[in-house]
């Protein structure tokens, strides 16, 4: 099977609040998805029902084939929009917790990534800058062999030097094997790491497509195309 996910008629309200409303979207093995939209337009809450966190209200989604659970959580590496670290947590032990706790993680890929994001492994997380906390989240979902990634928002807040790094870090260690879904609405900073876009407008899927075809058909850049989407 080449598609790692799969989303038909997908709904989901919030008591009267219509979040996500009849989204089919697939994702296939090997490619990275960009999940644009404006606040509120239901990013988190579909990335929150891929994870099971979040139950739909109507429609299916499968990953790998299967419905989301305890066993899709063991191929999809996430990271939330939220600090998930504790403060009395030193980065190399935020790391050792991420080791016992998921079979696939890596820990040479861990140590590479720390040094290449320079962080320190005896600093405490409550001593993180905002953007060293980001790196460090980054390198700790990034460490697993996970069939599927899923990034919240993963350069909102830093700077863009800080900003161009993890941009680099998510392209070297992504492998063809696996997928990602990057959500944003920074789409500039992001979009040179896309092979395909979706575009969510209150809960539903405006446009979506290859992003080279994307560009040569409208000749424009995808930040030039969601500004035009959502004005
Ligand atoms: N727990 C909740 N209860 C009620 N409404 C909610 C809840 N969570 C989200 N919503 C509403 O659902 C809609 C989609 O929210 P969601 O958080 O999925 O958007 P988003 O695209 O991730 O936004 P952002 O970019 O701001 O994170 C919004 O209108 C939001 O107000």
């Amino acid at each position: 099977m080449s598609k790692i996910v799969e989303m038909k008629g997908l709904s989901k309200s919030y008591m009267n609040k219509i979040a996500l409303k009849d989204v089919n979207l697939n994702i296939e093995k090997g490619k990275i998805l960009g999940l644009l939209g404006p606040n509120g337009s239901g990013k988190t809450t579909m990335i929150k029902i891929l994870m099971g966190i979040l139950t739909q209200s109507s429609g299916e989604v499968y990953i790998d084939g299967k419905k989301p659970g305890t066993g899709t959580k063991a191929i999809v590496s996430y990271l939330p929009d939220r600090n998930f670290l504790y403060k009395w947590m030193k980065v190399k032990d935020a790391i050792n917790f991420f080791n016992d706790f998921y079979e696939d993680f890596d820990m040479m890929r861990a140590k590479e990534l720390l040094k290449f994001m320079e962080l320190e492994e005896n600093i405490k997380v409550s001593k993180l800058s905002k953007g060293m906390i980001e790196k460090l989240h980054l390198t700790l979902v990034l460490s697993r062999r996970a069939k599927l990634y899923i990034l919240d928002e993963p350069i909102a807040g830093v700077d863009p030097v800080a900003r161009e790094k993890i941009l680099d870090a998510i392209i070297n260690n992504y492998n063809e094997d696996s997928s990602m879904i990057i959500t944003t609405h920074l789409v500039k900073d992001l979009e040179r790491v896309f092979n395909e876009v979706a575009f969510l407008k209150y809960g539903e899927i405006v446009l979506t497509g290859d992003v080279e075809e994307l560009r040569v058909e409208r000749a424009m850049s995808v930040d030039e195309i969601y500004r035009e989407v959502f004005k």
